[in-house]
């Protein structure tokens, strides 16, 4: 249902389905997938590369959440990948989180699209049967710390301009319960209380120590050592993987999931507020000020 809504998405954006069917198959060779996501496929090793490519920021626009969801399910659904690495393919900005112009004068109908396209993300990533890495080239806030924090083991590069974090309090918006819950399991419920309510972003000697990410390399070796790790993730039968992952995991989707409406309603509701609004057109603009 979600799938039928998000192909109805992509057709409006006049995506054309038969080159994205093509663009995750199977193939050893480096092919681009659609207009925002590249995917590199290494049949052979059983890994797959989606390389994030939505400039100037890779921001959850709804196009690109939906290439991603269309992307995710590919992979999933081909038994040749076993592993996946999220990156970016522009060093320096691995995603600024969910799109704030998506979330910024709009109708409701259009925030409700928006919001259960970033559910099903969410969704597809957390209960993934295939091992997901993040290989963090870059800055992270909000909904783009998300999408690392649902993959199996992060890997960020030390640089300290790529902070991590769930910022959404300085924007004067709210983590859904959804976010809470992945960062609760992730880094543990004090932590996570403190990192919520002041909107930290951890530049990556404190993102380690605090457990936002497993590991810290140099710039140039986020990717090897994304693919060491899941080459190390690999070697373990993947039933007995998957069941452990689904018993870790499954608690928390089922959570959303049985709430899912309500929680789409919930958003709608709160980004509605004239309040809400004003804070992130005042957040657009401190954004564009930065530049001048
Ligand atoms: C009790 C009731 C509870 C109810 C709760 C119910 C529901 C919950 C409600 C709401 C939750 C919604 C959750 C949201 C999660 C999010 O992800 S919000 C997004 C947060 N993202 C950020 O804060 C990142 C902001 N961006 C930056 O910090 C920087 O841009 C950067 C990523 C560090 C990059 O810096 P850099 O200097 O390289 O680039 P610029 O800043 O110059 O940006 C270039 C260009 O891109 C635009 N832009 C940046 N980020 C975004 C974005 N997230 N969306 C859209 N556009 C973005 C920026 O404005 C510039 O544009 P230009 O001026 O037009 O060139």
């Amino acid at each position: 249902m979600a799938l039928v809504a998000a192909r109805g998405t992509l057709l409006r954006a006049g995506v054309r389905l038969g080159t994205e069917a093509a663009a995750c198959g199977r193939n050893g060779t480096r092919r681009s997938a659609s207009h925002r996501v590249l995917v590199e496929p290494d049949a052979a090793a059983g890994i797959a590369t989606i390389k994030f490519k939505n400039p100037p920021v890779n921001s959850l626009t709804l196009e690109f959440l939906t290439e991603l969801i269309i992307c995710l399910e590919k992979l999933e659904n081909d038994k040749t990948f076993r592993g996946v690495i999220l990156t970016s393919n522009s060093p320096g900005i691995f995603s600024a989180g969910l799109d704030l112009r998506e979330m910024c004068g709009k109708n409701p109908a259009h925030y409700a699209e928006y919001w259960r396209a970033v559910q099903e993300l969410w969704l597809k990533l957390y209960v993934s049967n295939m091992i997901l890495v993040a290989a963090i080239n870059g800055a992270s806030p909000a909904g783009g710390c998300l999408m690392s924090l649902s993959c199996d083991y992060r890997v960020l590069a030390d640089n300290p301009r790529y902070k991590v974090g769930l910022n959404e309090t300085l924007l004067g918006i709210v983590a859904p319960f959804w976010f809470r819950d992945t960062l609760v399991n992730t880094i543990g419920h004090r932590a996570s209380e403190r990192a919520l309510q002041l909107g930290l972003l951890f530049p990556p000697a404190e993102a380690l120590q605090v457990g936002m990410v497993d590991q810290v390399v140099p710039e140039d070796q986020v990717h090897s050592t994304a693919l060491s790790v899941i080459t190390q993730w690999l070697a373990i039968p993947d039933h007995a993987r998957q069941l452990t992952k689904s018993m870790m995991r499954k608690a928390t989707t089922d959570n959303l999931i049985k709430q899912r409406e309500a929680d789409i309603q919930n958003f709608v509701s709160f980004i509605s507020r004239d309040s809400i609004q004003k804070s992130l057109q005042m957040y657009i603009e401190k954004l564009k000020q930065k530049k001048s």
